[in-house]
């Protein structure tokens, strides 16, 4: 998979006009949007390498084999009280890319945007052109619809560069569908003008590759002349001077340099990263920085309403052959398949459909609410039977003992309720004022108990889904001989003792840290950023990425954190460029 192309930056210059800290989901973005001024010149810094060495990166169904790898920063959380107890530690294990693409060369593909409602309550609350008509055009921007039926769908858009396909091979997809149908809730796009109800999948793949961020935008872009890349390049300070961001230093090939921006340093680095480096700079919560010895430039509430979704898997067996095992994947065809066409289950992510819904299981939508809860479909047998998943998950030995000893021979695939909106906050904080040092991340799971009720309706919804007459006919059923549940075997089975023991066992995190550099109104005291992402009080200084996020949108974060770049880009060189789609979009909402 390794090809020549554009490559990286060998000498850096002394000043840019803009410096982009993190080349991720946004960073990436941000910075190809940027150097479209050809008058501008731009620099984006990125701590890791290409990943072009990484074979698993563009593959869709190996993507996990990209955590724990030299291109994940491979973090984990603080001891948590209220959960993540079959983990090693009470610590879940969260990746993050460090990487050109960061995080969207390591995630699931799964394309999502979340409610519309979500963007309408950050605009109600303060944070003027975030409405869901405001951002939508920016999520239109850059999408690349390759599924024939949304082609001409006024809420997909087709000719940006992200490619987003079915990436489906079971039947799986139509049989919950099906059994969503028979429950009351409709099957269409999830995309479309009603979020609630059961979709196919819709992922960032192109060509049987994953469309990161990366190969799909910024690789193409790397050959012009005003736009920088420069790898394996930590920032470890943003340079504050009488109230304005002048520059970054930052460590490159075992020396230090300072890099200066003549209009703005933006920072791209994610909602672990972010935080750490304003706090490392001097701006955060004045305690904090005063215990750390650090020079208090502005107080804000940086790494405060540290909010992330959390997911349970609930295997299920079935009776038939659908599920995807290692005999579909590990033969001879299926590689030829994927070598010679670039098709084939290898090509699919694995993740085939999904839903979204009200806890009290309401078919119909509307009254200006967000669902709670999201559902994947995971469509590969024995999901959390496998060694690398243990790895990833960071789960104990007595979970593994207790496993691997009690093995099913059944087939199986996994329904994952998500929690969407937890109540449940947390906070990052450094531990060091060295920047090699990680920061200490404590999403404080389930504090709140709230979220395992949540959690709890979405499993019920999710039996009741294994009821119906779809399922049945592939002999869907939750069985207590599948080893994760004998971790709750001291409970009555699928009573709500065992379902809330099996939660604080075995949720895990859905990665998507956000909201640690919060938007909001200027006077807003929880906002670290104000509406046009500029830092309080700091001059020449925003931040641009899923940390901003106000609220958790009701789905997956990759899609959200790249239109918050593409909308950003916009604010930033003082242009429209989504008039297309605002037109598109006209009396469709
Ligand atoms: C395993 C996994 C699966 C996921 N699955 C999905 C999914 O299916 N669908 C979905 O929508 N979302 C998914 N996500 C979440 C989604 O990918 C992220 O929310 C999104 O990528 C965040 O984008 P970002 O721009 O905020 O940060 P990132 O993409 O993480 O970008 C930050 C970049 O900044 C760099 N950086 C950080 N600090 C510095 C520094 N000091 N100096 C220089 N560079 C720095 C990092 O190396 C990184 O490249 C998943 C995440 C993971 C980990």
């Amino acid at each position: 998979m390794r090809d020549s192309g554009p490559q990286p930056t060998k000498q850096l210059n002394d000043t840019y006009d803009y410096i982009i800290v993190g080349a991720g989901s946004a960073g990436s973005v941000l910075a190809t949007r940027l150097s479209e001024d050809t008058g501008s010149t731009v620099l984006v810094l990125e701590a890791g390498n290409t990943g072009e060495n990484n074979w698993f990166i563009n593959v869709p169904l190996v993507s996990a084999l990209t955590q724990k790898s030299n291109e994940d920063w491979n973090y984990q959380t603080e001891p948590q009280q209220h959960a993540a107890f079959a983990m090693k530690e009470r610590r879940s294990c969260w990746p993050r890319g460090k990487v050109l693409g960061g995080t969207s060369a390591l995630n699931m593909m799964v394309y999502a945007r979340g409610s519309r409602y979500d963007y309408d309550s950050w605009a109600e609350e303060g944070c003027e052109g975030w409405s869901y008509q405001d951002v939508l055009p920016y999520f239109l921007k850059s999408e690349d619809v390759l599924i024939d039926e949304l082609k001409n769908s006024a809420f997909h858009s087709s000719g940006g560069e992200l490619g987003v396909s079915r990436s489906s091979y079971t039947a799986l997809p139509s049989v919950l569908l099906q059994a969503g149908q028979e429950l009351g809730f409709k099957a269409h796009d999830c995309h479309g003008p009603d979020q609630i109800g059961f979709c196919r999948m819709q992922a960032t793949v192109r060509d049987g590759k994953r469309s990161s961020t990366y190969n799909s935008i910024l690789k193409p872009a790397m050959s012009r002349a005003n736009l920088h890349v420069g790898v394996n390049s930590l920032v470890t300070k943003v340079l504050i001077h009488d109230g304005r961001a002048e520059g970054v230093e930052v460590m490159r090939e075992g020396r230090t340099l300072t890099v200066h921006a003549r209009k703005e340093v933006i920072l791209s680095g994610g909602a672990v990263n972010s935080p750490q480096l304003l706090m490392l700079s001097g701006v955060g919560p004045r305690d904090h920085l005063e215990d750390m010895e650090i020079d208090v430039k502005a107080d804000l509430p940086v790494g405060d309403n540290l909010q992330d979704h959390l997911m349970v898997f609930i295997p299920v067996l079935t009776n038939t052959s659908i599920p995807i095992t290692k005999d579909t994947v590990g033969n001879v065809w299926a590689l030829m398949d994927y070598v010679i066409h670039r098709t084939g289950v290898i090509a699919t992510t694995g993740v085939e459909a999904m839903a979204f819904l009200y806890e009290d299981g309401n078919v119909t939508s509307g009254n200006g609410k967000a669902p709670e809860i999201q559902f994947h479909l995971h469509s590969v047998h024995g999901f959390t039977e496998n060694e690398k998943q243990f790895e990833n998950f960071n789960l104990n030995e007595k979970t593994r003992d207790l496993v691997f000893s009690t093995a099913v021979n059944q087939s199986s695939f996994s329904m994952l309720p998500i929690l969407l909106h937890p109540k449940s906050h947390g906070t990052l904080r450094l531990k060091s004022k060295d920047p090699l040092q990680y920061p200490a991340i404590d999403p404080q799971y389930l504090q709140h108990p709230g979220d395992i009720k949540t959690l709890l309706k979405g499993i019920r919804l999710t039996e009741r889904l294994l009821d119906t007459k779809p399922m049945r006919e592939i002999g869907a059923s939750i069985d207590p001989s599948v080893p994760m549940y004998k971790l709750c075997e001291q409970h009555l089975f699928r009573s709500d003792a065992f379902w809330m023991c099996f939660i604080r066992q075995l949720a895990v995190t859905v990665y998507h840290p956000t909201g640690t550099c919060r938007i909001g109104r200027k006077d807003d005291p929880t906002a670290v950023v104000d509406p046009q992402l500029k830092v309080k009080g700091i001059k020449g200084l925003r931040v641009v990425d899923a940390s901003v996020m106000r609220n958790m949108p009701s789905g997956n974060t990759n899609a959200p954190s790249i239109m918050i770049a593409e909308k950003a880009a916009d604010m930033i060189r003082g242009v429209d460029t989504v008039q297309r789609w605002k037109q598109q979009i006209r009396g469709h909402l």
